[in-house]
């Protein structure tokens, strides 16, 4: 833990910092080194975290130098150790709060009967003068059977002065409630799973500059192993080649379901082609919105949640001109997640939302 003082404590904060800082414990001290040209009068900002407790103002101008440019059309200014989820003393399992995600998440309403009815169940309260009977009573409530395996994420141990009790089943004189899953609802968040997106992320972007500097649109498609889950061969990256096939339907979300069909097909080539759809539990990552064609192709795919960068409000199918997981009758609803963070300028490009 490090508290800035002197003129340390002066550095305003910025989305598109043009400083940096580092801990170095050997002189106790923090080192502030710029991350790009400064101009004359611009003000140096350092990125102070997601969780800001003021309205933020945009600081500094983000203008990335095509001269100076990065790579990463200056993304890379923000360290990424200066992120919640890569802060050692995070837990990577601790549920970030909706509104201090890197991202925002729309999750299409389900059909009404999709919604899973909510039943009632009786509930005890215990109280245990002993604290230490708690063990022996868990211990017997599963031998007389009374516990009812589905609905053990309900069992509360409460301490209160000096009391201690018990609760093994809901009832409403506990501050507890019974939420029950509903097919629809949104998955919580955890700092090791927005760490996960983020990765995804800078390697959409890498993809999509990389396109730009061979003569490509940069618009770049990813599906990364599911969070938890390692393997790299359960990634699949595919870029737009609209360009260097002269083919108007080589865009990059539907070169991404090819590669997806195409890596299965190699991987498995014992098991019947179309038995499982393509991308179902998957995320995908794109560089842009994706237009209502991919769009209408990532939903036959199945996908689970689509991230993208950047907005396309006259071609996007994702929430841009249509928001196809919302049409009606469509029998798949994914969850579309709007990556809130700077965005590289060389991958903004007008021509390509007409
Ligand atoms: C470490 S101080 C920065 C220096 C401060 N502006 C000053 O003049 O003393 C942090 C405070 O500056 C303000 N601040 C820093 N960055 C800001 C930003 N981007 N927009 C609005 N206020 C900001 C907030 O009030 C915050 O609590």
């Amino acid at each position: 833990m490090a508290l800035a003082l002197g003129i340390g404590s002066l550095f305003n904060h910025s989305n598109s910092p043009n400083v940096s800082y580092t801990l170095d414990p050997q002189t106790d001290s923090i080192r502030y080194k710029t991350v790009r040209d400064v101009d004359v009068d611009e003000e140096l900002c350092i990125f102070y975290g997601h969780k800001l407790w003021f309205k933020p103002i945009e600081a500094i101008p983000s203008a990335v130098d095509p001269e100076s440019e990065d790579g990463w059309g200056g993304l890379s200014t923000v360290e990424t150790d200066e992120q919640d989820e890569h802060r050692e003393d995070v837990d990577p399992d601790e549920i970030v709060d909706d509104d201090s995600l890197p991202f925002t998440r729309f999750k299409p309403p389900p059909d009404e009967e999709d919604l899973e009815s909510v039943r009632t169940v009786p509930a005890w309260v215990v109280d245990v003068p002993e604290p230490r009977h708690i063990t022996t009573l868990l211990k017997w409530l599963k031998k007389a059977g009374l516990e009812d395996p589905s609905l053990g994420h309900l069992k509360r141990i409460r301490k209160q002065n000096d009391r201690t009790t018990l609760l093994f089943l809901k009832t409403t004189f506990w501050p507890t409630f019974y939420a029950p899953k509903r097919k629809g609802e949104t998955e919580p968040w955890s700092y090791g799973k927005v760490k996960w997106a983020r990765d995804a992320i800078q390697i959409v972007i890498a993809e999509a500059m990389k396109a730009r500097s061979e003569g490509e649109l940069p618009i770049s498609a990813f599906v990364p192993a599911c969070y938890g889950e390692d393997g790299d061969r359960k990634t699949a990256l595919a870029r737009d080649t609209r360009t260097s096939a002269s083919h108007p339907l080589r865009h990059a979300a539907l070169n991404l379901v090819r590669r997806v069909a195409d890596l299965q097909a190699d991987r498995d080539s014992s098991s019947e082609n179309g038995s499982n759809y393509l991308l179902t539990s998957k995320t995908v990552f794109l560089s842009h919105e994706p237009c209502i064609m991919c769009s209408m192709a990532l939903l036959h795919s199945r996908v689970k949640e689509v991230f993208y960068l950047i907005p396309m409000s006259k071609t996007g199918g994702c929430g841009g001109v249509a928001c196809l997981p919302t049409l009606q009758g469509v029998n798949h609803r994914f969850e579309i997640c709007v990556w809130n963070e700077t965005v590289p300028d060389l991958l903004i490009n007008e021509s390509l939302d007409a």
